[in-house]
């Protein structure tokens, strides 16, 4: 797999060559290239923003530098095959199930915006070339696409095959298929009692039906308690 950051602050992307993703990158798992979007301007002061059209506040990005970062990255052609995502306050929300899908592709190009956004013209040129994402970790605005984008690579480069140490451990996650679409039950491991704190007794029966049924419970009432939006009506009859 081979990843491209295309961004004003690349060096938000050195961090990638350390932990799990260093060791990915090593073996050849994933192959990474930052890049300063500010290599493809002319100008002296290497200009990347301009006001936006129609008037309002804050700046917005100049399609020139980006469209030239294109051509020389990715190339002229269009081609399907190649994912180009643009972490946005107002993108499609981010899932394990979009991390699924962009884990088994060849090559994805991360596109950090910055200021107010990016001339929507690139995400339309990106669109007639390649197969775009514009996708929201969240309800909240970052200052840059950045720390976005460094999120969704975790997500997506530990589920490649051959990447995670024990893929068993992907299987029970929260938000993984496994788990229903539940939260993960609440973990212990030894001490057995700490600070007055015990770990729950059935955890320590030995017996495998009941501590299965502990967890399903836990999961069930967590995500009663948290996360309504998950449990529609048939899950929380089902369950
Ligand atoms: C077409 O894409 C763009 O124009 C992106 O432009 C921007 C502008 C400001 C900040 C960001 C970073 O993304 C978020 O803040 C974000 C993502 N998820 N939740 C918050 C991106």
């Amino acid at each position: 797999m081979r990843l491209d950051y295309l961004s004003i602050f690349p060096g938000y992307f050195d961090v990638l060559g350390i932990s799990l993703l260093g060791k990915a990158a090593v073996n050849g798992l994933v192959d990474v290239y930052a890049h300063d979007l500010r290599d493809w301007t002319h100008d002296r002061h290497r200009t990347v923003d301009d006001t936006p059209c129609g008037g309002g506040a804050g700046m917005v990005m100049k399609p020139d530098p980006w469209g030239e970062a294109f051509d020389e990255i990715i190339g002229t052609e269009p081609d399907p095959s190649v994912h180009v995502v643009f972490p946005s306050p107002s993108g499609e929300p981010f899932t394990q199930s979009v991390a699924h899908d962009l884990s088994s592709v060849e090559r994805i190009v991360f596109c950090c915006g910055r200021y107010e956004g990016i001339d929507h013209r690139v995400i339309d040129y990106a669109r007639s070339m390649w197969t775009v994402h514009e996708v929201s970790l969240g309800d909240y605005v970052l200052n840059g696409g950045e720390v976005a984008a460094l999120a969704i690579t975790e997500a997506v480069v530990r589920l490649v095959p051959g990447f995670m140490g024990n893929p068993q451990s992907l299987a029970e996650e929260s938000f993984s298929a496994g788990q229903d679409g539940l939260l993960e039950y609440p973990l212990f491991t030894r001490p057995v009692s700490w600070r007055g704190l015990d770990v729950p007794e059935v955890l320590m029966s030995g017996h495998h039906g009941r501590i299965a049924k502990w967890r399903r419970d836990e999961s069930i009432r967590l995500t009663r308690e948290r996360r309504p939006d998950l449990t529609d009506s048939d899950v929380s009859a089902r369950h």
